[in-house]
């Protein structure tokens, strides 16, 4: 019963919202990496404080968001809890995901190895073996931040470890707002890209189908 719950949660919320299907962007990070902080920011609207009295997330939370400038795509943003007892949750939430913001607290130096293994767990799956990342390297406003430099080092993120995957490490502040909007207009063109190619692929596919089906000889 548990575990039907927590599946159809998802579900249910996307009905809600009438999320487009193909539009539904994960936000994952350690707890306390900053995602509510930055989902708030994302929403709030120019020259306006955001709220950012937030709790620790303990299941999840879902809006509507404009990534890109001409705010044409809509994107639904579900920001999950990422306290240690309720990551393993996290996976329930794959099914159907087309993007993933992954979030980093620079400033936690000491936890920097468990977010890149939290962020290689996730990558492994195989529902989320071909989808497009947007790394935020959070609190950069902090004097005792890690720079992007070091953090892309330390993860590990290189195009020789993520040959095939569309990516972007982004520094970030989610209480000053640098760098957000370039994170997710960002996001915003790597699946615009992945969609591209996606299409092209297809294509290509349906003319070879069509190629072979004119060499089938007839029956005498
Ligand atoms: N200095 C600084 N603090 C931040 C920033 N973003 C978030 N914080 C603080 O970090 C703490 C945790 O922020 P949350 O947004 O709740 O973190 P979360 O990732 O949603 O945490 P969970 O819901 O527990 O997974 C809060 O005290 C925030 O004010 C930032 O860019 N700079
Ligand atoms: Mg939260």
């Amino acid at each position: 019963m548990g575990n039907y719950m927590e599946k159809a949660l998802p579900v249910r919320a996307c009905y809600a919202l009438k999320e487009p299907v193909n539009n539904r962007i994960l936000i994952l990070g350690l707890d306390a990496a900053g995602k509510t902080s930055l989902l708030q920011r994302a929403l709030a609207k120019e020259n306006v404080e955001p709220n950012f009295d937030v709790n620790p997330t303990v299941g999840f939370n879902v809006e509507m968001c404009q990534l890109d400038p001409t705010k044409r795509a809509n994107y639904a943003l579900w920001d999950v809890g990422g306290q240690d007892k309720i990551r393993s949750l996290w996976r329930h939430y794959y099914s159907g995901a087309t993007g993933l913001i992954f979030v980093i607290d620079s400033t936690d130096v000491d936890r920097i190895d468990e977010a890149a293994e939290a962020l290689k767990v996730i990558l492994a799956d195989q529902e989320m073996k071909s989808i497009p990342v947007l790394i935020f390297a959070n609190k950069q406003d902090d004097d005792t931040a890690l720079t992007v430099e070091n953090i892309t080092e330390k993860i590990g993120f290189n195009s020789a470890t993520q040959e095939r995957r569309k990516w972007v490490i982004q520094g970030c502040s989610a209480i000053s707002g640098e760098g957000v909007s370039e994170g997710l207009r960002s996001l915003h063109k790597l699946l615009q890209a992945k969609t591209q190619m996606e299409k092209k692929q297809n294509n290509n596919f349906g003319k070879s189908n069509l190629r072979r089906s004119f060499r089938i000889k007839p029956r005498k």
